[in-house]
């Protein structure tokens, strides 16, 4: 493939110029764009083919790659090896209980603790034994966005860490709450290697034993989200936002919980990522009037 190497900044301006080849794409590559070019343009380099993957879906997990749903097929492994180089293949039939402990079975290599770097974030996990849900990065990327440094936040189900360690790096507070002792023990290890100790308080046990004081924000990742809504409402004031997911939209329940509680709030529905066949896994932004 013979390319132009620009200035990446030049991007948009280029595209409909006679020269550039519009059936492929562009890329950067070490923050230079690689332009394809029209047969018989000059080009400044002739770069291999890059060959497209066409694979089974997968989530690389710091070197380790990880496949949700139905059993991987030989064939399925051996392209992700291919395709990636990982360390590991593992296999996460579903995740189970309230801790949303993964059954994963270890189908090619080995697995174990990683160091995953996502958005400018580092996580600690083992991917066999603790989730780690890498459909909700839009989701952590728009809230690290709508925090405000120092605001006061309770991360109801902390994880490792997945929202806690972006909303700190936003320059938020966050009272982190979480049950299962693995997944705790990752989450004090995240805190650390993203350098928020003095922004982070972890706090191990049931988060409706925890929460105290009132909150600007609270972030409820859970399924089970609002069966814990009585317990989050008693901690928040006029103007405080709760993100509760769910799966399918959960809008009517939540306005039960409210009027049960006496408060009043707008609440916002969003898509984070497909679920099941007819299934989304949905937040909703409740703001409290
Ligand atoms: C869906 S997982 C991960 C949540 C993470 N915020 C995310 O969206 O990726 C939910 C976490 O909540 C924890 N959890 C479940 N019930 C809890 C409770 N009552 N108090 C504190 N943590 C709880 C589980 O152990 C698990 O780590």
């Amino acid at each position: 493939m013979r390319v132009r190497r620009l200035p990446a900044s030049v991007l948009p301006r280029i595209a409909g110029e006679a020269w550039v080849d519009p059936d492929r794409r562009a890329y950067l590559r070490d923050g230079v764009a690689c332009v394809p070019v029209r047969d018989g343009c000059p080009a400044d380099e002739d770069l291999p083919e890059r060959s497209v993957y066409r694979g089974r879906g997968y989530h690389l997990i710091g070197d380790v790659a990880v496949v949700h749903g139905d059993a991987p097929t030989k064939e399925e492994i051996e392209s992700i090896v291919a395709h990636r180089h990982p360390r590991g293949v593992v296999w996460v039939k579903g995740c189970t209980g309230a801790m949303r402990i993964p059954e994963a079975v270890v189908v090619y290599g080995s697995a174990g603790e990683v160091r995953h770097r996502e958005q400018g974030c580092t996580f600690i996990l083992d991917p066999t034994r603790v989730m780690f849900a890498q459909g909700n990065r839009v989701e952590k990327a728009r809230i690290a966005a709508l925090v405000r440094p120092g605001e006061r936040i309770a991360d109801m189900f902390a994880g490792i860490g997945y929202f806690t360690i972006p909303a700190a790096r936003s320059g938020a507070s966050i009272h982190a709450m979480e049950i299962n002792p693995v997944a705790f023990d990752y989450l004090r290890r995240s805190i650390a290697a993203n350098s928020v100790a003095d922004r982070v308080t972890p706090m191990m046990g049931d988060c409706r034993g925890l929460l105290s004081g009132v909150y600007d924000r609270i972030l409820m990742g859970h399924f089970e989200a609002a069966s814990f809504l009585p317990d989050a409402l008693a901690h928040v004031r006029p103007g405080s936002v709760i993100h509760v997911h769910s799966i399918g939209d959960a809008t009517a329940v939540i306005r039960e919980r409210l009027m049960e509680a006496g408060l009043s709030a707008t609440i916002s529905s969003r898509r984070v990522k497909k679920y099941g066949p007819h299934t989304w896994h949905m937040v909703q932004d409740v703001r409290i009037e």
